[in-house]
Formats: C-alpha cells, sequence, structure tokens
C-alpha cells in the first residue's frame, strides 16, 4: 500500500507550493485515480515516488516503509511506476527494455533466469506488446511506445504499480485494454495508481478517486461522490453536466458549449 500523509512539495524557487497537504491511501486490490486540471500537482505526487523531489513535510509509506529513506531499489520490487514521459536514451530492441523491468530483482543475470522470463513472457501478453517484438524502441509509434512501457512496469511487478496519464497516445480499443487490464490487476490484489485526464473512464473503472485542485484535495471519494457537476465545473473552470450513462451505469461528464452558455 502506498500511503500520502499530509504531503507538501514546492519545487525550487516557487512561490506556492505544488502540492499542498495532501493525505491520501493507495490500497492493494483497488483503483485509485488521480485527477485534476492541468498543472493541479498530479505528476509532482508521481515524482515524489520517484524520488526525483524531496517533499516539504509530511511522509509517504510503501507498505509501512518511508519511501523517502527506503534504497531505491527495494522500492522497485514493490512498486513500478510508468512515468507520464520518458524517451531512451538510447534504443534497445523492445525485448531488452522491458527486460529491464527485472533489474531491481536480480543481480547481473537479470532478466535471464526462469522466473525472470516467465514474468516478462506474461507481461507482453498482458500489454499486448508481442507483434513489436522485433523492433527498437525508436521504431514505435506513440501507443506502440506507451504500451512497451506498461510491459516494462507489468514485468517488474510488485505490490503497487503507478501510472501517469497511460492512455495518452492511445486509441479507443487500446486505451479500453488499459483499463480492463488494470481492472484485472487490481481484482488480482495490486494496488493501483492512476493519474488521468480521461474523467469518464476513470469514472466507470476506479473504486477511489482524488480531486486535486491548485495542489489541495477538492474532493475524494467513490465516483459518485466525486463526479458532481458543481464540484467539477468549479475546479474545471468550464461550464458542464453530468448524468447517468445507462449503457454502463456510471457517472458520465458532458462538457458545454462555450464558457457560461448552457
Ligand atoms: N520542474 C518544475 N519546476 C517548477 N515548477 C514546476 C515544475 N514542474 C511542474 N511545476 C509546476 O507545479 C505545478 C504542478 O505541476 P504538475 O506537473 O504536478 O501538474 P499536473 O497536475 O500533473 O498537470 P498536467 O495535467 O498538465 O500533467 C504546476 O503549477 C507546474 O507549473
Amino acid at each position: 500500500m502506498i500511503r500520502f500523509t499530509d504531503v507538501v512539495m514546492r519545487y525550487p524557487h516557487a512561490a506556492a507550493p505544488a502540492v499542498d497537504g495532501v493525505s491520501f491511501d493507495v490500497p492493494p486490490g483497488r483503483i485509485t485515480a488521480v485527477v485534476g486540471p492541468n498543472g493541479s500537482g498530479k505528476s509532482t505526487l508521481v515524482r515524489a515516488l520517484l524520488g526525483r523531489l524531496p517533499l516539504e513535510r509530511g511522509a509517504i509509506a510503501l507498505d509501512g516503509r518511508d519511501l523517502m529513506t527506503m534504497p531505491r531499489r527495494d522500492v522497485a520490487t514493490q512498486m513500478a511506476v510508468v512515468a507520464q514521459r520518458e524517451e531512451p536514451v538510447f534504443p534497445l530492441p523492445v525485448p531488452e527494455y522491458i527486460a529491464l523491468g527485472r533489474h531491481p530483482h536480480g543481480g547481473p543475470f537479470s532478466g535471464r533466469s526462469p522466473e525472470d522470463r516467465a514474468a516478462i513472457a506474461r507481461a507482453v501478453q498482458r500489454a499486448d506488446v508481442a507483434a513489436f517484438a522485433d523492433r527498437s524502441t525508436d521504431q514505435l509509434s506513440g501507443g506502440e511506445w506507451q504500451r512497451v512501457r506498461i510491459a516494462r512496469a507489468l514485468a517488474q511487478g510488485g505490490r503497487s504499480l503507478v501510472l501517469d496519464e497511460p492512455t495518452t497516445f492511445l486509441d479507443i480499443a487500446h486505451e479500453m485494454a488499459v483499463f480492463e487490464l488494470l481492472d484485472a490487476l487490481a481484482r488480482e490484489g495490486q494496488g493501483i495508481l492512476l493519474v488521468s485526464h480521461q474523467l469518464n473512464l476513470v469514472a466507470r473503472f476506479a473504486d477511489h478517486i482524488v480531486l486535486l485542485h491548485h495542489g489541495r484535495i477538492a474532493a475524494a471519494g467513490t465516483p459518485a461522490e466525486v463526479m458532481r457537476g458543481e464540484v467539477l465545473e468549479r475546479v474545471y473552470e468550464w461550464p458542464l453536466v453530468v448524468s447517468r450513462d445507462p449503457a454502463v451505469g456510471a457517472p458520465v461528464l458532458v462538457p458545454l458549449r462555450g464558457r457560461g452558455t448552457r
């Protein structure tokens, strides 16, 4: 489980914190989604998990241990992260890139043990990237690269999986496949932390939604509790309505045309 407790984060020389007093849990067996407008602090929380930015205040615990002082290799065996952006410094064959996910688990031959090979094969199958196995990472479309990065995180394994906008660049079928995959992983017991702008899909798949606004939690709870028109309209500063989609039985947000017109 990942636990954020009163987390405050500030970029160097910034007047205001990017994350300001945020507390929530990412328990096993659940999809916890963090949503909010551009610049609301979502990726900054992920940067903390990656150890890229220190906390000004508060704490982040990973399965009860202080994440900020844990050896990064220990962190990597328990939590896999698909960051928002990542360009490989040099091209790698796709299977070798995915095998990097096994690196924290072993020594110099990591990626080659029977256990590693099984984890990699399963990740390739679940992320549906077998078709790119003979390519290198610089020969992929944006969506294909995204899926290969998800495969690397699945190969890495661990009890927690963190994904920052994993369906950017994906077409409808592959986007749905990723949400279905996250749902399956959660039902198998993984704790999923998902940052996404896809509010309607989040409302269908997430168990718990944390809505950030200017670095603070504007609302948190079940999709029905957070997907309320007046809350979302205030946070996103755009006229919208929230209704219930009879086809899928989940709240659905419809942005309206033009500011102030209904
Ligand atoms: N490297 C940085 N240096 C200074 N300020 C930054 C830096 N990265 C982000 N910020 C600021 O911190 C705040 C939170 O940014 P963050 O990237 O966490 O937003 P976000 O919610 O992930 O947005 P988006 O939806 O656009 O990805 C914003 O005000 C942003 O301008």
